[in-house]
Formats: C-alpha cells, sequence, structure tokens
C-alpha cells in the first residue's frame, strides 16, 4: 500500500485541498492526497456510480451480501453511511451464505456478526448444509480439490438469491470491485465465453431472473478498497478460502496486476472495453427458463445446482461437472464448465 512517507520538510501539501499534508498515493490517479479528501473522494465516486446508474430507489429493501472479507465489509460501511448522508431511504441488511468451510467461512462470519452491531444492519445468514444438506468440508471431502470452487459457486448464486427472497429485499449489492471486473473481462475473452463477456460489465444483472444484483464497487479500485479499510479501520476477515487455488484467474489477476503498474488507468479502459463489446446477433444465447425440479431459473431442464447435488447424493459427483456433464433430455450439451471461486457470474 502505498502510503506518503512522513519525513518533515519532504511531504507536500494534499493535491485536492492543499491544506492538509498529503497521506497516501492515490492508486487510481497517482494523486498525493490527504487522509480526509481520500475518504471524500472514495465515498463520492460510489455515490456518483450509485446516482448516475440509478442503482436504487426510495423505500428499497437492498441485501448487502457480507462474506466478512474486504471488500463486502467496505460496501456495508460506505452503503449504511451514504444512505444515511444522501436520505436513499434504503433498508438496508446483512446477508450472508455459510459454505461450512472450517477454518474459513466460520471465522469470517463471526467478523460478519461484529459487522451487524457496529453498522446497526440486520444480519441473515443462510447455510449450504440447510439449504442443500451439504456442507463444502463434506463436499470436498467426496469429489476434492480439483472441482470444488465449481460446486461452492453455483450453490452460493443460489444461496443468496434464496436468503434475498427470505429477507423480501428487492436487490442484493455485492462487493465486486473494478480489478474483479477487469479481471472478468480478460478471463470470459481467454474462454471464448461470449455469453458472459456480455453482461459481466453490467452493473446491475438478473432483472430477468429472481432478484437483480447491483455491484456499487464497479469501478472502485481494489487497492482503494485496501486502503480506506486499513485508514478507517475497519474490522474485516482477511484469510483466503483454504479450497480455492484459483490458478486460472490467478493469472488474470497478475497481469491485471502488471499493467496497473504501469498504467493505474488500464483497469478501468479494461472494463470500458468490456462495455463496448458487441454480441453478433448470430451468436446464439441460452433460453431463459424454469428447473423442472427446484423451479429456480435454468436454461435447461434442470439448474446447475441441482445436476450438481444430484451427482453428489447420487454419489457420482462429477455428474455435472465438465463438458459431458449430465445429459438432461432437453438439452444435451455441455451443463458447468469448471468455473472457479469469485467468479462474476453469479
Ligand atoms: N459467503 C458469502 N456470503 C455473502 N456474500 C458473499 C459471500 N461470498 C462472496 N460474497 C459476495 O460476493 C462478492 C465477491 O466475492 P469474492 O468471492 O470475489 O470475494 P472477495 O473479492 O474476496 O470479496 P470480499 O473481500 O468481500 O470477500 C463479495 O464482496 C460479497 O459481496
Amino acid at each position: 500500500m502505498e502510503v506518503v512517507a512522513e519525513k518533515p520538510g519532504r511531504v507536500r501539501n494534499c493535491c485536492l485541498c492543499n491544506l492538509r499534508k498529503a497521506a497516501l498515493k492515490r492508486p487510481k490517479t497517482l494523486q498525493q492526497i490527504c487522509r480526509e479528501c481520500f475518504y471524500e473522494v472514495f465515498e463520492e465516486e460510489i455515490h456518483r456510480v450509485i446516482v448516475d446508474n440509478r442503482l436504487f430507489k426510495p423505500g428499497e429493501r437492498i441485501a448487502i451480501g457480507a462474506s466478512g472479507g474486504k471488500d463486502s465489509t467496505v460496501l456495508a460501511y460506505v452503503m449504511a453511511e451514504l444512505n444515511r448522508r444522501h436520505n436513499y431511504g434504503l433498508d438496508l441488511f446483512l446477508l450472508s451464505v455459510d459454505e461450512g468451510i472450517t477454518g474459513y467461512r466460520d471465522d469470517s462470519l463471526e467478523t460478519v456478526k461484529r459487522n451487524e452491531i457496529q453498522y446497526g444492519l440486520p444480519l441473515k445468514v443462510v447455510s449450504y448444509k440447510d439449504l442443500y444438506g451439504w456442507t463444502m468440508d463434506e463436499i470436498v471431502k467426496m469429489i476434492g480439490l480439483k472441482n470444488n470452487c465449481t460446486f461452492c459457486g453455483v450453490f452460493r448464486r443460489q444461496a443468496l438469491d434464496r436468503g434475498a427472497a427470505l429477507l423480501k429485499v428487492d436487490k442484493v449489492v455485492t462487493g465486486h470491485n473494478a480489478d474483479d471486473i477487469a479481471e472478468t473481462v480478460i478471463l470470459n475473452i481467454l474462454r471464448g465465453d461470449i455469453a458472459r463477456l456480455g453482461r459481466c460489465t453490467s452493473i446491475t444483472t438478473g432483472e430477468d431472473g429472481p432478484i437483480p444484483r447491483c455491484k456499487p464497487f464497479k469501478y472502485t479500485y481494489e487497492k482503494e478498497i485496501v486502503m480506506y479499510a486499513y485508514f478507517k479501520k475497519l474490522d474485516y476477515f482477511s484469510t483466503e478460502c483454504i479450497y480455492s487455488p484459483n490458478a486460472y484467474r490467478g493469472f488474470a489477476r497478475e497481469f491485471i496486476k502488471d499493467l496497473e503498474r504501469i498504467r493505474p488507468r488500464a483497469i478501468l479502459d479494461i472494463i470500458k472495453s468490456g462495455e463496448d463489446f458487441r454480441i453478433a446477433t448470430s451468436t446464439k444465447m441460452p433460453e431463459q427458463g424454469t428447473c423442472e425440479r427446484c423451479g429456480y431459473i435454468s436454461s435447461q431442464k434442470w439448474c446447475k445446482a441441482c445436476v450438481l447435488l444430484e451427482g453428489l447424493n447420487r454419489g457420482l459427483p462429477k455428474l455435472g461437472i465438465g463438458r459431458r456433464g449430465i445429459d438432461n433430455e432437453r438439452n444435451s450439451r455441455k451443463t458447468i464448465e469448471n468455473k472457479q471461486c469469485g467468479s462474476l457470474d453469479f
């Protein structure tokens, strides 16, 4: 983290207010600014994104997807702050999914429980065990570490929707940041995944599904989120998931970080390129329907979660994995590709 060294006589004034000493170099613009101005530009940029994109309407109930990590902790703090300051008129809730990962999610959930009190936001926790009858610990015991992120990603997406339905909220917001989105653009290009490339830069997704999801941090740099959490001394959990090797995404992440070092704007430009892609009309997009088994949205006969669950319950966990997948009559092409944690398609 780039904090300006405070050597007497050598520290410049903040280039925004020109009153106080600069305390940090802003990662997005490389400006040397004071803490107070950093808080202000950081929060106001998010406010502008919320207003310009009309993310919320007064009176809406909003669930903040809260994992206890830095992004969602800062999101919960800033959302509560902006809601008060700008009178958004929102009813905010914390919504956590307990995947059942001992030594990781149990600890991070303790952080979210403290955030509930610190920020005065009611918390709802939904668990894989209650929803699916399996914890990730049990799934990993059965399938090993190879495709576990596929199960986790598919189950989490649905678990958040189910939690949102229980809370009767109008929208879910997540802490996906600009770096996450730029990485996903690159990953979708590398995979040739046109359908996901087309939607991964949208600030709101799932408007045709059970519950829309928004990303107020779409243009917020990860480094700035870390700085903000550090200076504000926010209480968050910083351990990586113990089951997530994340190799392919890791390469994209490193690539973006290298580009950012040379030119900080690169992150915003990749997002812009993603936004400006036009999908050829000849590209066949999946048709939206509902799962015959559980009623969840699905482009196939069974939704991804039901296919994976069927595999687990029949002791054939590879059933829904890979390009062959389960032949579900209506559509025998691939059901699920191996996908790793932190996917934006969630
Ligand atoms: N278990 C969970 N319960 C609720 N929301 C979650 C959970 N896991 C992820 N999310 C939501 O999805 C966003 C992106 O998740 P990802 O797994 O990429 O974590 P991350 O980038 O490390 O974010 P964070 O720092 O908030 O953990 C999070 O910011 C959060 O809003």
